[in-house]
This record gives structure tokens, C-alpha cells and sequence, in this order.
């Protein structure tokens, strides 16, 4: 048997990048063979094993044939007989389609480029920075679609090559992204949304049609106008993108990322006689970016913090003219004492959204976003209470339930007018 590192390990290392984990793809073998050579079975579907030592990922050479739509529509020739062309030839991208044999690897993860097999031109399309289909094997796994928007995102000096996007628009016409499992596309659009510019994710999906079948409330917001005065980039889908880059500038974990590109989406449902204004399109989105988590099974911390920032980003970005008690309303709306970390993720989506507006050079991006210090000091403050004291004071004095409740409140509102004070005067 011959043993070849395959996919995104050679890749990542021709571009300078570390390499995470490794895969490998084993030719001549057959499970029989792998047993005997100490390696455990752990595919499913394919014929994958782990080595003994490494526990790195090792998989028959393939061929797949597409036998009906949809993810799992394919059945897989895995044979002694595949060579390791017929291998990268049933891969995604030319860039993913390199190998290297065993014997060529480095302990490290080196190797000597020259020992690159490539019988796709990988190399040439990663040094003009193209992603690229192999063959039009491309077509038996919709997930590719996602994967090359993903990948878009991730390498973002890269483009996607015209006829590799006419290919995924002609599978979005022949209907194959209808049929991916929720989990698959939930997988791909939040790595893809953790990418250093999501934004090209959007847009790469937008371009070949699957935005639309697969986050039509998303794919709705191009073409929206919006008021000038408080965003010069007009287009709601500008914005959105703007948003999202400015999020994963900011390092913003994957919650945060997911609640800004849920916090606009009732702007694509605003009656065309009001536009370019659009009173009343926070509940709009968080009804809208509801359905999508339940769509796409989204897990329940971006679920919960997209509602929280969909419906409360424009009380937030109008937080600075609120008196204590108003302020205090604001953070029990949010859940903030109870959640205060999320709270701050809530803030941090926010920041995103008032800062991610403009066009090139208008200084917009860098602005000060006053209303998270405030709001930040005015939770602090609140927590800082010693509600329990209070409490144990009150019953002490015979008060009931409400009044005792009562009590913590009207202590909690003097505690943040006194911080709103003490920020007003800094
Ligand atoms: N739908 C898919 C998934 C994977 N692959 C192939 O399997 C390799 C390994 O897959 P995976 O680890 O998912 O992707 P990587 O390319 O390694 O990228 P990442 O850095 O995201 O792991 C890919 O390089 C590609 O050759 C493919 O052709 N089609
Ligand atoms: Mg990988």
C-alpha cells in the first residue's frame, strides 16, 4: 500500500499557513490490510480508518458516483484498484487535490514542494490564487457549494473561478441545495461566518443563487435602501456585510457573529411606501431570524443572543438619552443581570452595527460607540448590589414578596443613576 497527506494539510503548507490536522489517503489497500496494520475503522459511510499512533484520519482511495440528490445520494467504489489520481479527482478544488507520499513528510509536516503530486494544476491555481473545481465530480456534493463560499471567506485574496461558480448557479437551478440536511449547512455557514471576511461568504452565495434558497430573509436585504443620514452605504445587504467583517475584525466569537447577520432582517419585509425608513423592523427580524434558527437547528447560545440583539439593537443604539429607570427596563429586557456575558456579547454586536455602516474613507468604521461604556457601567453597578443584604433587610422590617422586590429595584435604579452620573461627569 501507498500512503499519500491529501486536502487541506498540503495546501495550508504551500501557503505558508500551520497546518491543523492531517489527512491522508491510503492507495492499494484494502480494510483487510488496515486491520492487520493496527489501524481502527471509523467510517460510516466511507471506508476511513485511525492510525495506532497519530489517531490522524486515513481513507480508502475513492471514487464516488452521485446516485441520487442531496448529501448522502452517492455511492462510493472504494477498491485496491483506485489509483490516486482517480482519488483527487472526485475532490472539491484543485487546491485540495494535491498529495504528497508518506515517505516525503517530515516528522514537522514539511515537505519538499517538489514532491507535490498534482495532476489537477492545484499549484498553479494557489499561486493565482483561484479556487477552482476539479472535474465536474464537483457536482455530487451540494456541500461544495458552501465549502467554496466558505473558502472564499477564509482566503480572501482568492477568487472563484467562472466557470466553477456557473457550475455551482447550475446546481442551485437543478435544485441540489434544497436538499442539504440543515446540520451540514448550519456546519459550513457558522465556520464560514468565523472566517476572517464572512462577507465573501454572503457574496459568493448570493452570485450562484443559493443565498436565496438557503437564507432567502438574508438574500432579500440586497437591494433595501436605507436613510443616508445614518447610513451613506444605502444598500441593506452593504450593511449586512460591512457588519459581519467589522464582527470578525473584532475577533467577535460565533454567537455575536450570528445575531449580526440576523439583526437587520426585518428590513427586507418593510412595506415599499415607507421605505427607505423601517419603524418597527426589530421585531420583524427577530421573528424572521427566529424561523431561520429553527430552519438550520442554529444552537441555543447564537439563537438566544441573535433574538436579544434583533429586538433590542435600536433601544441599545438609542440607549444614551434613557433615564435610570428606563436603562435599568433596557438590561431586565435583555436578561443582563441574570446574563450579563451575554449582555456584553449583545453590546459587542451592536458596536458592530453602528460602526459597520459608510463608505470607503468616511471615517464611520472608527467611531466611538458610547452607548456599550454606558450601558456596560450601568450593569456593573446594578450587579454590584448587595441585593441579598437588602432583601434580608427588608423582610427583617416585615415586608412581603413584591415590596421586597420592590425594594431591590428602587435600589438598583439609584445605584445606576449614580453611575450614569459618575460616567456623565469622566
Ligand atoms: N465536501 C468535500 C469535503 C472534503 N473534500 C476533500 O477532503 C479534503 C479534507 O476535507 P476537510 O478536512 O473537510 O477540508 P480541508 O480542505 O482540510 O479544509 P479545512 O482547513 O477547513 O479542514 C479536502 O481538502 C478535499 O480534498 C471534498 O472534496 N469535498
Ligand atoms: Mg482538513
Amino acid at each position: 500500500m501507498q500512503i499519500y497527506m491529501v486536502g487541506g494539510a498540503v495546501r495550508d503548507a504551500l501557503l505558508g499557513l500551520p497546518v491543523k490536522d492531517r489527512d491522508w489517503v491510503v492507495v492499494g489497500a484494502t480494510p483487510e490490510a488496515m486491520a492487520a496494520q493496527g489501524f481502527t475503522p471509523v467510517g460510516k459511510d466511507f471506508p476511513v480508518f485511525l492510525h495506532p499512533e497519530t489517531r490522524e484520519e486515513h481513507a480508502l482511495a475513492r471514487t464516488e458516483r452521485k446516485t441520487a440528490r442531496g448529501y448522502k445520494g452517492f455511492a462510493v467504489h472504494a477498491a485496491p484498484d483506485v489509483t490516486l489520481e482517480q482519488d483527487l479527482a472526485r475532490r472539491d478544488l484543485t487546491l485540495n487535490a494535491l498529495a504528497v507520499a508518506r515517505e516525503h513528510c517530515r516528522p514537522d509536516g514539511g515537505f519538499d514542494p517538489a514532491q507535490v503530486v498534482d495532476p489537477y494544476q492545484g499549484r498553479r491555481d494557489l499561486e493565482q490564487r483561484i479556487l477552482r473545481h476539479v472535474t465536474p465530480a464537483f457536482r455530487e456534493d451540494p456541500v461544495r457549494i458552501l465549502r467554496v463560499a466558505r473558502f472564499s471567506a477564509r482566503f480572501t485574496d482568492f477568487q472563484v473561478a467562472p466557470e466553477t461558480l456557473a457550475l455551482m448557479g447550475e446546481m442551485v437551478e437543478d435544485g441540489e441545495v434544497d436538499h442539504l440536511v440543515p446540520e451540514r449547512v448550519w456546519q459550513e455557514l457558522s465556520r464560514g461566518l468565523m472566517e476572517a471576511r464572512p462577507s465573501r461568504m454572503l457574496e459568493v452565495l448570493r452570485v450562484c443563487g443559493a443565498l436565496k434558497r438557503l437564507l432567502p430573509e438574508v438574500d432579500r436585504l440586497w437591494g433595501v435602501p436605507q436613510p443616508a443620514e445614518h447610513h451613506p452605504e444605502v444598500d441593506t445587504g452593504v450593511h449586512l456585510m460591512l457588519v459581519l467583517d467589522l464582527a470578525a475584525e473584532l475577533n467577535a466569537p460565533l454567537p455575536v457573529r450570528y445575531a449580526c447577520l440576523g439583526h437587520d432582517l426585518g428590513k427586507g419585509t418593510t412595506p415599499a411606501d415607507v421605505l427607505p425608513r423601517h419603524l418597527g423592523h426589530e421585531g420583524r427580524s427577530a421573528r424572521l431570524l427566529q424561523g431561520i434558527s429553527e430552519r438550520l437547528r442554529v444552537p441555543v447560545d447564537c439563537r438566544e443572543l441573535g433574538e436579544v440583539v434583533a429586538r433590542e439593537h435600536g433601544n441599545i443604539h438609542a440607549s444614551g438619552k434613557l433615564n435610570a429607570e428606563a436603562v435599568l427596563r433596557l438590561l431586565e429586557r435583555c436578561d443582563a443581570l441574570r446574563k450579563p456575558e451575554r449582555f456584553s456579547q449583545a453590546l459587542l454586536a451592536c458596536t458592530c452595527d453602528a460602526r459597520g455602516r459608510g463608505v470607503a474613507g468616511d471615517g464611520l468604521r472608527d467611531r466611538p460607540y458610547p452607548q456599550a461604556t454606558r450601558l456596560q457601567g450601568a450593569l456593573h453597578a446594578a450587579l454590584a448590589l448587595p441585593t441579598h443584604d437588602i432583601a434580608t433587610q427588608a423582610m427583617a422590617q416585615g415586608l412581603k414578596g413584591p415590596e421586597v422586590g420592590r425594594r431591590i429595584h428602587a435600589a438598583r435604579v439609584r445605584a445606576i443613576e449614580q453611575a450614569l452620573a459618575t460616567m456623565q461627569m469622566a
